[in-house]
């Protein structure tokens, strides 16, 4: 769970009402005006919601709570690293002039309208309707030859959480010793990874937003630091959109196999952020300079073919035949002599990896100063309060 949902949970049972005027009759209909009462009984509903409406609707409780009860925003807007308390007052703000009686009725119409819809699903709500649990975000198996990493977070669009990162190097580790002859990074779902949570930005230990970036840079040169010194073959399998570091990293895997509904994003000028997974230097090596600023500076969002024609994906598969025509190609590679793959891989590998090692200290070390920028902040505060998305 993340820092800003739980600290917007805290809001909610932070919101005590205190002395709210008398402004009279009923709650719902909109010719009728909101008594203490209903406003009260509404704050007190919130809390015992079953359901975690969400960040969005969190906020906008917030907001209206404060209008409700304070009238127009009077504090001093926070700073722009202090996102979270930015995001609330951004929306807070943003009610303007409304009137505390106004503000009232929205927010117990708000909270109305949330009892309703998070009443218990009946016996008869079909499975498919309902979302599935989030269990384990990666999911590492091994068969006929092939160990398979699979991004698990279908409903976040495969986002790389923090423990995913971990997780990713320690089931590379095991990999480069178990049995397997190939290795394989797949997501579940429709998206192969949308890139880097978001929401890890917002893990604020007692060192604040420096150490998140100092264990922030130390971590992301570990995980690419791991997929440069993999000694096996290495290849994606990408069965949807691509964002972000899922997309920079290709240009250290082996082969890399695409839907034909797969993208390839990287919005790195959008986030306030810079390139890594050794982009900088792999991608204008696979697609010449001009390409590659294309896509690293401008966000410029290729299709499967338009990758395939750059060099970044090795082959598309039409989406309907793309899992059973990836994983019987696989399945046949992964007969092959390992001894051989994997020396010859270290051959080719060899050549380039304390350039690769450079560039990734690098690339990480820009990222940390880039991560407490106030254009990075600002864009992950818009991405969380809803306003942005790519
Ligand atoms: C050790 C640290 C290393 C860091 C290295 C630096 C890495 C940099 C990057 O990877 S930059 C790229 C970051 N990614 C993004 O900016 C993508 C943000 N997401 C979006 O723009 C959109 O969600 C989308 C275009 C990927 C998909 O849009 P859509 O199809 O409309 O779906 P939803 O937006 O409704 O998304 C569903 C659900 O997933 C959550 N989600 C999606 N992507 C992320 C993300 N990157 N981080 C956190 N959460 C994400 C989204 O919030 C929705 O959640 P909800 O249902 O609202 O709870």
């Amino acid at each position: 769970m993340s820092l800003v949902y739980d600290s917007l949970a805290r809001w909610s049972v932070a919101w005590s009402p205190t002395q709210v005027p008398a402004l009279g009759l009923h709650a719902g209909s909109p010719t009728m005006r909101t008594s203490q009462k209903d406003f009260n009984d509404a704050v007190s509903q919130v809390k015992l919601l079953k359901e975690d409406p969400g960040n969005e609707v969190k906020l906008k409780l917030y907001a209206l709570y404060k209008q409700a009860t304070e009238g127009p925003c009077n504090v001093p807007k926070p700073g722009m690293l202090d996102f979270i308390n930015k995001t609330k007052w951004d929306a807070w703000n943003a009610l303007g002039s409304l009137s505390k009686e106004a503000a009232r009725q929205k927010y117990v119409d708000l909270v109305s309208s949330l009892s309703t819809s998070s009443k218990s699903p009946s016996p008869e709500t079909p499975a498919a309707d309902r979302k599935p649990p989030e269990g384990n975000s990666l999911v590492v198996t091994s068969e006929d030859g092939i160990t398979t990493i699979r991004l698990n977070r279908p409903t976040k669009k495969n986002a790389l959480t923090t423990q995913m990162y971990h997780d990713i190097i320690a089931a590379l580790q095991a990999a480069s010793k178990d049995e397997s002859t190939i290795t394989v990074l797949t997501g579940s779902g429709d998206y192969y990874c949308s890139g880097n949570d978001l929401t890890n930005f917002t893990h604020l230990s007692a060192g604040g937003l420096e150490e998140m970036a100092r264990s922030g840079e130390v971590l992301l040169r570990d995980f690419v630091d791991c997929l440069i010194d993999f000694p096996k073959p290495l290849v994606a399998v990408v069965n949807g959109p691509a964002v972000g570091i899922s997309v920079t990293i290709l240009g250290l895997f082996d082969v890399v196999y695409a839907t034909d509904r797969a993208t390839f994003h990287t919005p790195f000028s959008h986030l306030g952020q810079s390139p890594e997974g050794c982009s900088s230097y792999t991608f204008p090596k696979i697609m010449g300079s001009s390409k590659a600023a294309e896509m690293l500076l401008f966000g410029k969002k290729l299709t499967a073919q338009e990758a395939c024609a750059r060099g970044l994906v090795t082959e598309v598969f039409p989406d309907g035949t793309f899992q059973k025509e990836v994983w019987a190609r696989l399945k046949a590679y992964s007969k092959l002599p390992p001894n051989a793959l994997r020396i010859s891989k270290q051959i080719i590998r060899k050549q380039e990896k304390e350039k690769l090692h450079a560039v990734n200290a690098e690339e990480s070390s820009v990222l940390r100063e880039r991560w407490l920028s106030d254009e990075c902040m600002n864009a992950i505060a818009s991405f969380l309060s809803r306003k942005a998305k790519l």
